[in-house]
């Protein structure tokens, strides 16, 4: 390791083949990267606005704390921006500095809605000199420090500069990430609004499950409850809450089984027809054979409810029972057998 100096004389770090990293702002993101680029090899300095009021030991060995332009100097190419895009113009002093840098914008959207342009492409407005890259915005700050687990370990990146996002794609593989190139920066518009989609693969299996269960439930009410009362006038409403759903699950869960293997047929027919394994699959069906893991488990848990239920309402039956015999020896002991089966039937239904 050796040192250059700014023009006041101070030393800055720097480490032969590591380059060193700059990150802006000392917050949460901020310091789990760091933890994270150290442990990775990187040297690091973080830019705060006021260095020294960060106290010791929240930033690890081998992070340096400076001011926001020291930081900015010394890194040699990649600058994390890990402040909110609400203070991204208080950086305009550190222009020049930041002119022909790589700099990472992390900051999500905060609403779904479409607003013109993202985070990412007013901080490139902001900087028209510097290679606004956008990524990391998808992963936690604790994912950050704990490691990469299966479900986090994608980092969605997009920029104009494809020479700059290598850099990034580069360093996040070194990180112990998975880099997803989404192409140029006006992706950053989907990249910015990811995390607020909760579990995104699960929305279609849960559309379709939910779909289901109401067309069968609604198959049900109508067979075991709508039409007997209609014809012979039966109070079956009772049902609607346990048994009338304890009929819908299984045949939702048994769709959703079909549904997991019927896309493998398709594609098995396509493949045929084609006469070739080596083409795209249309598009449709790709998403689907995609979500059948998703799939699998929906009818996983249907079935296990059904199964839950069953037993309950077995339970019931078996009290029900019970309290039938309990009734009938208390008649056979003397008791007033009215008062016996009114108490049954009500506890029965
Ligand atoms: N926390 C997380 O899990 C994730 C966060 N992100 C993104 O990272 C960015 C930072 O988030 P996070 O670290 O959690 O936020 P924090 O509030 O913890 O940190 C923000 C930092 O911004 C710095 N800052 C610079 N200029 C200003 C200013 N004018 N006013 C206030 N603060 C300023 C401050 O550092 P100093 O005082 O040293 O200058 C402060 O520590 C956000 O854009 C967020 O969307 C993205 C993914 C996950
Ligand atoms: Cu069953």
């Amino acid at each position: 390791q050796y040192h250059r100096t700014t023009m006041n004389g101070e030393s800055l770090p720097q480490r032969l083949g590591n380059p060193v990293i700059g990150i802006i702002g000392s917050g949460d993101f901020s310091r789990s990267l760091a933890i994270r680029l150290v442990a990775s090899g990187f040297s690091v300095v973080v830019g705060s606005r006021n260095p020294k009021r960060i106290p010791k030991g929240l930033f690890p060995d081998g992070v340096e704390l400076r001011s926001q332009r020291e930081a900015v100097d010394s890194a040699e190419r990649v600058i994390f921006a890990a402040i909110y895009p609400e203070h991204y113009s208080t950086l305009v002093g550190l222009r020049d500095g930041l002119a022909g840098k790589v700099l990472v914008d992390v900051s999500n959207a905060t609403r779904l809605d479409d607003g013109e342009l993202s985070n990412a492409e007013q901080l490139a407005e902001l900087f028209p000199q510097s290679r606004v890259v956008k990524g990391f915005n998808v992963i936690s700050a604790w994912a950050l420090q704990t490691g990469a687990h299966d479900g986090s370990r994608q980092v969605l990146i997009c920029s104009d500069c494809s020479d700059s996002k290598a850099t990034v794609v580069q360093l996040t593989r070194r990180l112990g990430f998975s880099p997803v190139d989404l192409g140029g920066l006006v992706a950053s518009r989907d990249i910015e609004k990811a995390p607020l989609h909760l579990f995104p693969s699960w929305e279609g299996a849960t559309l379709v499950t939910f779909l289901l269960f109401l067309f069968f439930y609604g198959y049900n009410v109508v067979k075991h409850v709508l039409l007997p009362y209609l014809a012979h006038g039966e109070h079956n409403f009772y049902q609607l809450p346990l048994e009338t759903v304890n009929q819908t699950l299984p045949a939702v869960a048994l769709i959703l089984l079909g549904l997991v293997y019927l896309p493998g047929l398709v594609a098995a027919v396509l493949q045929l027809a084609r006469g070739t394994k080596y083409k795209r699959f249309p598009s449709w069906l790709d998403r689907w054979m995609c979500r059948r893991k998703e799939l699998g488990l929906m009818s996983f848990l249907c079935a296990g409810v059904h199964a839950v239920y069953s037993m309950c309402l077995t339970l019931r039956r078996a009290a029900g029972y019970r309290l039938l015999n309990a009734a009938y020896r208390q008649v056979i002991g003397g008791w007033n057998l009215c008062v016996c089966l009114s108490v049954v039937s009500g506890i029965w239904n």
